[in-house]
């Protein structure tokens, strides 16, 4: 069980004509890190947003920024996102080929690689790049669109990630993405979740900052 739970709040599900609003509901509600979902109309069935929008959100808030590229040949992208203010930029094992480069060239530009899968990814096709990454960002969703239902088997997914990470004495984070809320963060908490990243639960939540206390347990 993860007692210290990063909290995410993404800003995907935030009103996009009042996104200094979302901000601030995430800053005012204690959220640890920003998620931000940037989609390509390609990799995924939906478009967001591009670099422009990390660098402005960089210059109003402290607030690490987890950038979650859902984007075909990420590589095309990696140094604008970090020029942009990126803390951790995430790519996923199925957007491109050689991953692996991608992660090293991340690291290399100055942020902390991310690694993420789709929910018929195996966390085992992960093993050849866990000891180069700094979070495993594990889709319980089908990726493109907030709001859905978490898929089940996703949190064994989380159990079988912490269980690989302990053995091999890594210390990456284990994020979790999709369908995240009161209902499903304990069981993700127990399977070993170090971060939970959650849009429209957080948006549609009366009171922001007790729905994030619910989500960490605390
Ligand atoms: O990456 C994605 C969707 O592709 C997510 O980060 C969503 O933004 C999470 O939204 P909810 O499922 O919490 O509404
Ligand atoms: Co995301």
């Amino acid at each position: 069980m993860n007692n210290s739970v990063i909290t995410a709040p993404s800003i995907l599900a935030a009103d996009f004509a009042d996104v200094a609003g979302g901000l601030r509901r995430i800053e005012d509600a204690c959220a640890q890190w920003i998620h931000m979902d940037v989609m390509d109309g390609d990799f995924v069935p939906n478009i967001s947003f591009g670099p422009k929008m990390v660098q402005d959100t960089r210059a109003r808030t402290s607030l690490p920024l987890d950038v979650h590229l859902m984007v075909n040949q990420p590589e095309r992208y990696i140094a604008e996102f970090i020029a942009a203010g990126a803390d951790y930029l995430t790519v996923h094992l199925e957007s491109t080929v050689h991953v692996h480069r991608v992660i090293q060239s991340i690291r290399q530009d100055g942020a902390r690689p991310g690694l993420a899968i789709v929910p018929s990814t195996p966390v085992r096709a992960t093993e050849e790049l866990l000891d180069d990454i700094d979070l495993l960002l594990i889709m319980t969703v089908n990726p493109g669109f907030g709001g859905q239902a978490l898929i089940p088997r996703g949190i064994e997914k989380v159990a079988q990630a912490a269980q690989i990470r302990s053995d091999r004495g890594l210390s990456f984070k284990i994020s979790v993405d999709g369908g995240v809320n009161r209902e499903t963060a304990r069981a993700l908490r127990e399977a070993g979740a170090d971060v939970l990243v959650s849009g429209s639960a957080f948006f549609n939540s009366p009171d922001p900052a007790q729905y994030l206390r619910d989500l960490s347990g605390r």
